[in-house]
């Protein structure tokens, strides 16, 4: 089988992504950079459209623009397939979500974005796998940031807060502005995302996060600022750990959807050591469902939840998925 597959975006996951599948990569880095700037997308599908050499056609998203992302709709009407860890879509205004899913319903055209939560952990597939047998979802309640797991599990003893923050976005964990990760937006959308998945109606204003970007550094220019202006705030992050160390806690950021009081949340927690959200390390994500049929035992994903290869191994899986509804042999 033909797949025409295009890939927006070129460095972090796409980039693994492309040695993953074996493409060329200075081939398609050149060709991208000609094709995929923002101006020319309408080009680009444009003649994605009319290729009748190949009858399948993909284009996977790995930018975190929401230009991009508005896109996904009238690509899916030309019948081109979407793939995207890009979360802008699913976590944008509500009317829009639910029209994506009413056409994609609707179409044979297939839209998955397994790794805009979790990464390459099999989180939506879960989700979805325990809908479509019947089961209620109850509750779903975890970390669901690689970048704050990282941080939080790092953040000990005398080393400085920001120091912490610039190893997560050196390892790729965080988004290309790590203020979105430190604000708890990030979150929040992966929050959206699920209790929309989950048949929750909410927008992203509906859910209350605590962010922890001070006042004063939301208004920088540019990430290169607020990370150089940082370190000014390590010690008010210093009394934070050592008040909960000395209450033998830990500091961890959890969202939750609470599907019975149809709500979600997004907050700064200390738990007990020997509690399982405690024991995380790297930048492992825990996802933990309590449904109708796992209500005394949460059914529990765990692991690494940000970088680039685990991001284009979720986003890899959605292209090998989408071969095999479109039939092609395994
Ligand atoms: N990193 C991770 O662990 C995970 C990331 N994701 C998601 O994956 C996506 C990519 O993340 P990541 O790889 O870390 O980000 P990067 O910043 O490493 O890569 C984003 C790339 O997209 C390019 N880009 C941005 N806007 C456009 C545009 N309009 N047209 C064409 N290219 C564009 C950027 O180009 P330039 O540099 O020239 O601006 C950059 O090369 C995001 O949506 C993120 O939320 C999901 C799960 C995990
Ligand atoms: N920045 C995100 C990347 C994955 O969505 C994170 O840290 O979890």
């Amino acid at each position: 089988m033909n797949i025409d597959l295009r890939v927006i975006g070129i460095t972090g996951s796409s980039t693994m992504l492309l040695s993953d599948t074996g493409i060329d990569l200075t081939q398609w880095k050149q060709l991208l950079k000609k094709e995929a700037e923002p101006a020319d997308i309408d080009s680009f599908v444009h003649h994605l459209s009319d290729n009748h050499v190949f009858p399948n056609k993909v284009l996977v998203d790995c930018t975190a623009d929401t230009s991009v992302a508005s896109h996904y709709y009238n690509w899916l009407k030309k019948g081109i397939h979407v793939i995207t860890p890009n979360k802008k879509a699913n976590s944008g205004p509500l009317d829009q979500y639910l029209k994506l899913r009413t056409l994609q319903r609707a179409s044979y055209t297939h839209y998955f974005y397994e790794a805009t939560v979790g990464a390459g952990l099999p989180i939506i597939s879960t989700l979805r796998g325990l809908l479509e047998t019947g089961d209620k979802i109850l509750r779903i309640e975890g970390i669901f940031s690689g970048t704050l797991s990282y941080i939080f599990n790092n953040f000990e003893g005398t080393r400085a807060f920001s120091d912490v923050v610039a190893e997560a976005k050196e390892a790729g964990y965080t988004e290309p502005d790590p203020r979105d990760d430190l604000s708890g937006t990030d979150v929040a959308r992966k929050v959206i995302i699920l209790a929309r998945e989950s048949g929750l109606r909410l927008e992203l204003s509906d859910i209350p996060v605590k962010s922890l970007v001070p006042e004063t550094l939301a208004a920088c220019s540019s990430a290169d600022e607020f990370m150089q202006k940082l370190p000014s705030f390590d010690e008010d992050w210093a009394r934070q750990r050592s008040d909960a160390d000395a209450a033998d806690e830990v500091l961890r950021y959890v969202g939750v959807v609470d599907t019975v009081n149809k709500r979600g949340q997004v907050e700064l927690r200390r738990y007990k050591r020997d509690h399982p959200f405690a024991q995380l390390s790297g930048s492992d994500n825990i996802i933990a469902f309590t449904t109708s049929r796992y209500k005394e035992q949460p059914l529990i994903v765990r692991g690494p939840g940000a970088g680039a290869e685990v991001t284009a191994g979720g986003v890899f899986c959605d292209i090998l998925r989408l071969a095999s509804y479109l039939g092609a042999p395994s």
